[in-house]
């Protein structure tokens, strides 16, 4: 088997984008099947090199690689080789209506009580008449003429399926400018690169009823491809989402911190009624399932991510971490900080905290017990002992117990009212810049 993911090098990829790539990952590595990436860069106007780096760069940071590479736009030959058969088999037709022309037919039509498609005018255009277009400096763009039948496929996703191609309008196929629409380069390397599955998003479902139909006339057999669609993934306040809006995007996530395994995990998960789990595309494959996908759409809710995240982080080894960590980053340090963090990056703001200079609050109210913290500051080396004994021997001195003990003192060693266990983390401050804030937080 072979899948394919086809984005378009059209903005930075989303995660509605994501999840059609993972499913295509997961099949092909769950079938010993080939997983082929292809740019589809025929829309020159919109497609930009930096895009296309950065779907490569944000497929790879998801943990996905691929075994085939494609650009659309080194594969001109193959299109006007294969629109030449399309033209020669009578059905790929040349035709000249403006776009004001068309609209007017249009609303003709809707005034008629009809739809409003294509009349297949150009088709009737006699030889004559095409000649003296093309004499009137007039270039064609070309239809595909439809079948008139009905297209129907078992849907790997979605179930029994069909298309009723009479009920829409013949598809362009080349633009007036030569170059070839998506509808038609989409089909031309699917049969050429042997593609067996295509699994993608729920709004190519009408497209497939039309490509089924352009597969057939060019391949001259029945369709053999197998179409799976995916719902569509919505944010979480269920509105769409689009390259072109700049939606939630893969690489704000990254940027962010999240880690991929929680984003694969809960792409995996969306949608079917079980609980995500982080988890890598390599440990996703033996569980995977593609018929367990819900038929309706699905919110993509940024907090669940974070949540997962959170889970995800608590439990990481230090060598799973410690490339991404900062300079001189320990394990005892990461054991410390890793159950407070949301995200990885977090961690560095806790390393200052650790190991660095930080500011720290006045709080000259709290004179007394810290100065009796200081007065009580145990000798070096500190463990996980010190802080209860420290603080057990600050309680004697000052008769203050439970969080008025507790909250000047954490705020005085880390600048925050929240954080690690002190316990753990206290011995990575250590005795010298404990002293030195202990002092500066009296004022
Ligand atoms: N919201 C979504 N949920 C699930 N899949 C999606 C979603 N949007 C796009 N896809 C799928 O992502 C793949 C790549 O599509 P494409 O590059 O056209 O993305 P797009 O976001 O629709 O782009 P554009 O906004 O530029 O039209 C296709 O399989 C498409 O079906």
């Amino acid at each position: 088997m072979k899948v394919r993911f086809a984005p378009s090098p059209t903005g930075w990829l989303h995660v509605g984008n994501a999840r059609p790539a993972l499913a295509n990952w997961l099949e092909a590595r769950k079938r010993g099947g080939t997983f082929l990436l292809r740019l589809d860069d025929t829309d020159t106007g919109r497609s930009k090199p930096e895009y296309a780096q950065g779907i490569e760069e944000d497929l790879r940071w998801l943990g996905l690689d691929w075994d085939d590479f494609l650009r659309q736009s080194d594969r001109t030959a193959a299109y006007e080789a294969a629109a030449e058969k399309l033209k020669k088999a009578g059905l790929l037709y040349p035709c000249f209506e403006s776009e004001e022309e068309l609209n007017f037919k249009r609303e003709q039509r809707r005034k008629q009580g009809r739809a409003p498609i294509y009349d297949r005018a150009a088709l009737k255009m006699t030889k004559d008449q095409y000649e003296r277009a093309l004499a009137n400096n007039k270039t064609p763009y070309w239809r595909f003429k439809l079948n008139t039948r009905t297209v129907a496929w078992r849907d790997g996703v979605l179930g029994e399926r069909s298309v009723k191609l009479p009920s829409l309008s013949d598809p362009v196929l080349i633009r007036a400018d030569g170059s070839f629409l998506y509808t038609f380069t989409s089909v031309v390397d699917d049969l050429e690169t042997g593609i067996t599955h295509i699994i993608r998003g729920e709004d190519h479902v009408t497209n497939t009823g039309i490509q089924i139909d352009i597969i057939e006339a060019l391949s001259g057999r029945p369709n053999r491809i197998y179409f799976a669609h995916m719902p569509l993934l919505l944010d979480a306040e269920g509105g769409p989402l689009s390259k072109r809006l700049g939606s939630i995007s893969l690489r704000q996530f990254r940027r962010d911190g999240i880690e991929p395994a929680a984003m694969t995990g809960y792409l995996a998960a969306l949608g079917s009624s079980r609980d995500p789990v982080a988890a890598s595309p390599r440990d996703l494959v033996a569980d995977w399932d593609i018929t367990r996908i819900s038929h309706s759409p699905a919110r993509f809710d940024t907090k669940q991510l974070l949540a997962l995240n959170r889970k995800h982080l608590h439990a990481l080894s230090f060598e799973a971490v410690k490339d991404r960590l900062p300079e001189g980053a320990d394990e005892a340090f990461w054991l410390a900080v890793r159950g407070n963090l949301d995200l990885l990056n977090e961690a560095r703001d806790w390393h200052e905290v650790a190991r660095g200079e930080i500011t720290v609050p006045e709080q000259p109210d709290q004179a007394d017990l810290l100065r009796a913290a200081t007065d009580a500051l145990p000798a070096e080396p500190w463990d996980e002992a010190t802080w209860p004994a420290w603080t057990a021997a600050i309680g004697a001195a000052t008769g203050k117990k439970g969080k008025p003990l507790f909250l000047p003192l954490r705020r005085a060693l880390t600048g925050e009212d929240h954080g690690p266990d002190l316990k753990t983390f206290l011995p990575l401050i250590g005795r010298d810049r404990a002293a030195i804030r202990l002092r500066r937080s009296i004022g």
